[in-house]
């Protein structure tokens, strides 16, 4: 069996705990050198106490020189400083990135959203977007998509592609704390974010807006307009991406309905639920899977889609470990879940 060394930097984050965990039940990988930047020297059982094999493992601190000599490299750090690592890991490691850097096509996007230099574009990780499997086999680099793009695109993506909607697309997405990583911010202390649902990123301004419509641009030609609200909602993990656009003319509920069942038959970490349930997030914690159900409402003329998705699991490490597995040629499957923890 083919055995491939993968490092983790950012080990003690949110993201890196969720790779390791995910990587720790992937048969093919050794687990290498953990970094991290403040916690370098500490034992990674000290952050993250769920991956007990790991538990007495050092962090080291995130240099290439410690990452290098791998055959995989996950890079689960802050926006911005990925770039300067990845350039001195050379083209024999297959470098993931679960931040932003590398995610945008378009550098303008990127300063009016990011700010500053855009660092580049790599394969873009999200495989069920149309020829993504042909651009990540064999890819030496990967840029991880945000986890509201890939909860939007893969919920309205089907309904887009049949032809049945207008480019204009409305995403209002509830999401849980974990999606704003470990570091202490002060709207999502416990007394601020319990017992309260709250809009942040309001008005067309949360940097995951072009994204979205760059994944969106691929499926249709054109680029659509994509007007996203996202929710922080009391809860650790998940999204439930809402997404509505205007039906065409003549689209009935039934033409959504065969649209979604026929565009993901084959999808292995997408399931369109049965009709009349609609997506719940808990069934979906910690698994590799989009539970998806769209309608017509008629009297609005709107087609309505709901994803469900962990921002952590297909919401990044299960997604980054998916393309992984394409870009080695591994089966796309080896070493991921699709069965949520529930309730
Ligand atoms: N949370 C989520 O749902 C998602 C996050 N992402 C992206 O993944 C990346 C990591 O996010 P997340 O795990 O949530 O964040 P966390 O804040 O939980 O973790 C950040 C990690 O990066 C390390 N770190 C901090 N500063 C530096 C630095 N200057 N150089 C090297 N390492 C550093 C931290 O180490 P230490 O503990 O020692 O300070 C920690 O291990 C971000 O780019 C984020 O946008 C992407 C998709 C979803
Ligand atoms: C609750 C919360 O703050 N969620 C984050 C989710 C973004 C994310 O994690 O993705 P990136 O990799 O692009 O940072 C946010 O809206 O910014």
């Amino acid at each position: 069996m083919t055995t491939i060394t993968a490092a983790v930097a950012g080990a003690s984050g949110y993201v890196g705990g969720e790779v390791l965990r995910t990587l720790l039940a992937h048969p093919n990988v050794e687990i290498g050198a953990l970094t991290a930047a403040s916690s370098a020297g500490s034992t990674l059982g000290e952050h993250q106490p769920h991956l007990v094999p790991l538990a007495d493992r050092v962090l080291e601190p995130t240099t290439a020189e410690v990452l290098a000599g791998h055959d995989v490299v996950f890079l689960g750090l802050p926006h911005g400083t990925s770039a300067a690592i990845a350039a001195q890991l050379g083209d024999d490691t297959l470098v993931i990135d679960c931040g932003a850097d590398f995610r945008l096509q378009s550098a303008d996007d990127w300063e009016t959203f990011y700010g500053g230099d855009h660092a580049g574009t790599w394969p873009y990780g999200l495989p069920e977007l149309p020829g993504q499997r042909d651009v990540l086999a064999g890819a030496k680099r990967i840029a991880v998509p945000g986890c509201f793009p890939t909860a939007s695109t893969l919920t309205i993506m089907p309904a887009l592609a049949a032809g049945l909607i207008a480019p204009d697309i409305t995403v209002v997405a509830p999401t849980g704390a974990s999606g704003a990583g470990k570091s202490l911010k002060p709207h999502l202390l416990g007394s601020e974010m319990m017992g309260q649902a709250s809009a942040y990123g309001v008005g067309g301004v949360h940097r995951h807006t072009p994204e979205i419509e760059q994944n969106l641009e691929l499926v249709s030609g054109t680029r659509p307009t994509v007007s996203f609200t996202p929710i922080l909602a009391p809860m650790s993990r998940g999204i439930l991406a809402t997404v509505s656009a205007p039906a065409l003319d003549g689209v009935t509920a039934e033409d959504v309905r065969a649209a979604y069942v026929k565009a993901y038959a084959d999808e292995p970490f997408i399931h369109v639920l049965p009709e009349g349930l609609w997506p719940q997030t808990k069934a979906v914690l910690g698994a590799n899977m989009l539970h998806v159900q769209a309608t017509l409402d008629p009297r609005a003329r709107k087609v309505i889609a709901i994803g469900a998705m962990d921002n952590l699991a297909k919401g990044t490490a299960g997604g980054a470990i998916q393309s992984m597995n394409i870009a080695l040629g591994l089966p796309e499957t080896t070493g991921l879940t699709t069965i949520g923890v529930a309730p």
